[in-house]
C-alpha cells in the first residue's frame, strides 16, 4: 500500500476541538418536506483556522450550500453545533460576507455604489468606507470603472464587484458559493488569478464552494472533499503550495497528483453511493 501523502490531513483530535476560529461539530441537517425527509448533511465535523482559505468540493446536491447556510446562521442544524470563536451561532452573522453565483448587483447603481451598498443598508457612515472601497476596486482592477453601471461590465467584472461588496465591511469570514461557475473557462481562469492575488492582500478566512477541482486546489490552503448525500467529508487536504499562487503552479506534477486524488475520492464515494 502507498504511504499516505503528507498533504492529506487526518482529522483533529478531540482535545483541540473548538480552539480554531470556526468549529463544525458533528453537524446534521434534515429538511422535512412533503415528500419525506431529506438528509442534506450528516456528521459534518471539521475546524477552520483563522486566515485559511478553505474550499468545499463535492457532487451536486451533496449539501455544500446547506452547510454554508448553517455556518452563516441562515439555517439551523438539526444536530450538532457550530462555534465561531468558541460561541455557538444562533442568528445570521453580520460580520460574515457572502458572494453567490449570481452577482445580484443593483442595475441602477454605479460600481462604487454597489460596493458600498451593505454599508448603506447597515446604516453605517459611507464616508468611513470610501478609502476601503477604493482599495478593493484598485486591487481588482475596477477603479477606472467605478462610475459604470453593471450592464456596462463583463460577467467577470460583475463578479469582481460582488467580491468587493462582500469584503467592504471587513468581514471575519467571506463565504463564496460557486462564484465563478456561470463564467466562461477563460474568464474563470482570469478570475482565479485575480482572487488569488486579492487574497495575498486581504488575508481573510474564506469558505469557497466549487465544482472545479483545479480551481479549489489553485486557490485554497485546504480542500475538503464531500461525498454525495447524505454527505460526509472523505478527505481533508492541506495544499502544499506557497503563496503567491502563480499560474504555472497548475503545470506541476504535484498539482495534478492532488487533483487526481480528489477526483478519485469523489468517484469512489459516488460508486459506493450508487451501489448501496
Ligand atoms: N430548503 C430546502 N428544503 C428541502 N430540501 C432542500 C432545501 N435546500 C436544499 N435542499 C436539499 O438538500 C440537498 C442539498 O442541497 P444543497 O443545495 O445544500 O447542495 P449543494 O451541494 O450545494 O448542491 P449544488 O452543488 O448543486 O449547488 C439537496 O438534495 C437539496 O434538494
Amino acid at each position: 500500500m502507498n504511504p499516505q501523502p503528507e498533504w492529506l490531513q487526518t482529522r483533529s483530535t478531540a482535545d483541540d476541538r473548538g480552539a480554531s476560529y470556526l468549529s463544525i461539530q458533528d453537524v446534521n441537517k434534515t429538511y422535512r418536506t412533503r415528500n419525506g425527509d431529506v438528509h442534506a448533511v450528516e456528521h459534518a465535523d471539521f475546524d477552520i483556522d483563522e486566515g485559511d482559505f478553505v474550499s468545499l468540493v463535492g457532487p451536486s446536491g451533496c449539501g455544500k450550500s446547506t452547510l454554508m447556510s448553517m455556518i452563516g446562521g441562515l439555517e439551523t442544524p438539526t444536530g450538532g453545533r457550530i462555534l465561531v470563536g468558541g460561541a455557538p451561532i444562533t442568528a445570521p452573522r453580520r460580520d460574515f460576507g457572502y458572494v453567490f453565483q449570481d452577482p445580484t448587483l443593483l442595475p441602477w447603481k454605479s460600481v462604487l455604489d454597489n460596493v458600498l451598498f451593505p454599508i448603506r443598508t447597515q446604516k453605517r457612515v459611507v464616508a468611513d468606507y470610501l478609502a476601503e472601497a477604493e482599495r478593493l476596486l484598485r486591487l481588482t482592477g475596477l477603479w477606472d470603472f467605478r462610475d459604470k453601471r453593471p450592464a456596462e461590465l463583463s460577467g467577470g467584472m460583475r463578479q469582481r464587484v460582488a467580491i468587493c461588496r462582500g469584503l467592504i465591511n471587513d468581514p471575519r469570514l467571506l463565504m463564496m458559493d460557486e462564484p465563478f461557475s456561470a463564467l466562461d473557462a477563460i474568464t474563470r481562469d482570469d478570475m482565479n488569478l485575480a482572487l488569488a492575488k486579492l487574497w495575498d492582500e486581504v488575508h481573510k478566512t474564506a469558505i469557497f464552494i466549487t465544482h472545479s477541482i483545479r480551481e479549489a486546489v489553485f486557490l485554497s490552503d485546504r480542500v475538503l472533499v464531500m461525498t454525495a448525500r447524505p454527505s460526509r467529508i472523505v478527505a481533508d487536504i492541506r495544499i502544499p503550495f506557497a503563496r503567491p499562487r502563480i499560474d504555472t503552479m497548475q503545470d506541476e506534477a504535484l498539482f495534478s497528483e492532488i487533483c487526481a486524488y480528489i477526483r478519485d475520492e469523489i468517484h469512489q464515494a459516488h460508486d459506493k453511493h450508487v451501489s448501496r
